[in-house]
Parts: structure tokens; sequence; C-alpha cells
């Protein structure tokens, strides 16, 4: 028995596949997306309530070890039994429960989690935030990638961002290119803007040790701001050396799966800024524990993105929003990056952040005929739903 609610069973757990186009190509160094296939999880207890969740990977298996398809799947065949008929309120015991019978799938757990907490916020009548501390802000600076491949269009692209008050921060996807190339698209960029926006690069594990020295430097002289993941995830010990080397921030992102990588980079001194993100800690209460280790290591945050929908984004937001404090800003412009939306009521991306709603749980509400109209296995071909 939970101490402020009766037990609620858990019912149902669905999970839906939805393979959204995006707005254009968007070139990272592994590779290039045209759509993105958000997992949309939804749970329902035997009072009706439901609550939502999501995970999204990049590109497939190109990024990270889940796919859309595995998450169902192992959602679908191994998870949604452990849930069934369990008391939908004790979230921290279902998922204790479920990281007892299921290694890894850290995308599948966050969307469960998520979905467990969204349910029992709307139970309470609270923001999903209020779960997690309350917020200490209401908004959130949101960073935007620039991602076509071509110097002019990003350039163009950029100052449209500017002049909408939408963004001024930008993060370039490089890597897929020579250092000296993409320096030099990087350097063309940041000459245009100026001091307008803070321009970042991620590099997505593209370097080689030598490479990031030399790509550090060119990025440090052209007035760049960060570089986020030069070299493999796993090189903890050559990201503290570049850092050592280098004037120019690093800031950790694939080699940031949870806590105990949090815990590991933060003892060898590896990054100065932690992409912190939902879905690469396994959840909610994975990446408040990541906070809480670079809070005490002194590591700088950034509210990292998935690429996530509404769903993923609202979530992730509510939780970046009880972060003492985020230096970095955040990502989380999944949604501005798909050509259809899902919500009855968009997210309200204004003055270069994203508000955070009032309403309980995640405070959002899906509008279930777009859901419908975008789902893997809908019954008719997909037409557009904008
Ligand atoms: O940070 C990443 O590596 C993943 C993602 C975030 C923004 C974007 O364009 O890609
Ligand atoms: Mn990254």
């Amino acid at each position: 028995m939970n101490s402020t609610l009766p037990a609620t069973s858990i019912e149902t757990v669905e999970v839906l596949l939805l393979d959204v186009p995006t707005i254009r190509p968007h070139r990272l160094s592994m590779t290039t997306m045209h759509r993105q296939t958000l997992v949309l999880v939804r749970i329902t207890g035997n009072d009706g309530v439901a609550g939502w969740g999501e995970a999204t990977t990049i590109g497939g298996l190109a990024y990270g070890e889940e796919s859309p398809e595995s998450i169902k799947v192992n959602i679908d065949t191994y998870i949604t039994p452990l849930l069934l008929g369990a008391d939908a309120n004790q979230v921290a015991a279902r998922m204790h429960h479920i990281g007892e019978h299921v290694q890894g799938n850290r995308f599948a757990k966050c969307a469960i989690e998520t979905a467990l907490s969204d349910a029992l916020a709307r139970r309470l009548g609270v923001p999903l935030s209020t779960l997690f501390g309350g917020r200490v802000r209401e908004s959130l600076p949101i960073a935007w990638t620039l991602a076509s491949g071509d110097t002019a269009r990003d350039i163009e692209e950029a100052e449209k961002m500017l002049a909408q008050r939408r963004h001024n921060i930008f993060k370039l996807k490089i890597g897929a290119r020579t250092v000296q190339q993409d320096c030099a698209h990087v350097a063309a960029i940041k000459r245009a803007l100026g001091e307008r926006g803070s321009v970042r690069v991620d590099v997505n594990q593209a370097w080689t040790e030598t490479e990031a020295m030399l790509g550090m430097q060119l990025l440090a002289d052209a007035g760049v701001d960060l570089v986020e993941q030069p070299i493999a995830a796993s090189n903890h010990d050559g990201l503290g050396r570049l850092r050592q080397k280098n004037r120019i921030a690093i800031m950790a992102d694939e080699s940031l799966h949870g806590p105990q990588d949090a815990y590991q980079l933060a003892r060898v001194g590896a990054a100065d800024v932690f992409a912190v993100k939902i879905n690469q800690s396994g959840g909610l209460a994975g990446a408040q524990q990541v906070a809480a280790i670079a809070a005490a290591a002194q590591v700088e945050l950034y509210g990292g993105t998935m690429l996530e929908g509404a769903i993923g984004t609202m979530a992730s937001a509510q939780l970046f929003a009880t972060f003492g404090t985020l230096a970095w800003g955040t990502e989380l412009f999944g949604p501005l990056l798909l050509t259809e939306e899902i919500l009855a009521t968009p997210l309200r991306y204004r003055d270069f952040a994203l508000e955070l709603p009032s309403g309980p749980g995640l405070g959002i509400t899906l509008d279930e005929d777009r859901v419908n109209a975008l789902r893997r296995d809908r019954k008719t071909p997909l037409v557009s739903v904008a």
C-alpha cells in the first residue's frame, strides 16, 4: 500500500512504434537520419489512468545498442509480464524488480519508468518534476543542432533561429570529413555568427586521440566553446588527457551510460561537462543520480537528448528543471526536428527556451488520431497529419 494512494493494478502496457520524417536530413558522423522512430509506451492502471513514456535511439543500431524494434520486443516479451497486475504506484519497486530480471536495455527501462512516473504524478495531481524534488526553473535554454552537412545552409538555418529568437546556442555535428575540412566548416559558421551565438561541436567519437589534439586546437582558435565526445566512448583516460592539454571544454556523451560511468568519468577527471540523458541513464532516477554525481564532483551539466519526440523531451525537461545548476543549458529540441506534431497543444519554445507546463504528470496531451496515423502498424498508408 502506498502511503498516499491506494494500490492501482497495472492492466495494460502498450508499445507503439511511430515513424516520423525529419524536416531535413540530419547528418551525424555515424549515420544520416531521414526519420526518427519514436517508441511510445502507455501503461494503464485499473483506475483508468494512463501514463506515457518514450524511448528513442538514433539511426537504428548506428548509435546505441538498442534499436526501436528491440525495445518493443523486449518490453512486450520480458518487461510487460513483470508489470501486469503489480502496483502501478510503487515506481521504484517496479523498476527494482525489472532490474533484477532484465540486464541492460536502458532505453526500454527509461520508457517504462517515465510512463509509470507520469501516471503516478497524474494520480497525485502534481507535475512530474514534483516527484523529483520540484522545480528550480520554469524554462530551459535550448540549443539547436546544425547538421545539414552544408556550411551555407547551416549558416542560413542559424540566422533563422536567431531571428525567431528560438535558439542562440548551436551544436555542429562533425566527424564525417577530415579534421581540417570539419574545422574549416565550423570556423566559417562561428565567423558568420560572431558573439550572437555559442558554437559547440559534437564529434560523436569519430576522432583518434591525435586527430582530436589537432582538431581541438583548430576549434579553440575558431572560438568554439565546447567539444562533445571527440574520441571513443570507452577511452576515458584519453578524454582526460585531451582535457589537460587543451583550453576548450570537453563534454562526455556516449561515454556516459548512467551513474556508474558518471562516477568513473568523474574519478579520472575525464570531462568538464556531462551530457545527462534520461534514455542513456536508464531512466529519470538514473539521470538524477548522474546529476548528483556531477554536482558532487563539480562537473558541469548539460541536458542532452536522444532526439526524443514530445514525450521523452518533456520527461527530460521535467527532470532537468529540478537540477540546481545547468551551466551549459539543454538541447531538448527533438520535436522541432520532426515534420509531424503528436500533441493537442505543441510544446512552447520561445525566447531561446522551452517553457515547462504546469499540468499534472508530463503536462502534455497527446492527439491520439495523429499518433495512430503515424503508427508503423497502421492499416492505411501514411498521409501528412501536420
Ligand atoms: O548528442 C548526440 O550525440 C545525439 C543527438 C543530440 C542532438 C543531435 O543532433 O544528436
Ligand atoms: Mn552527442
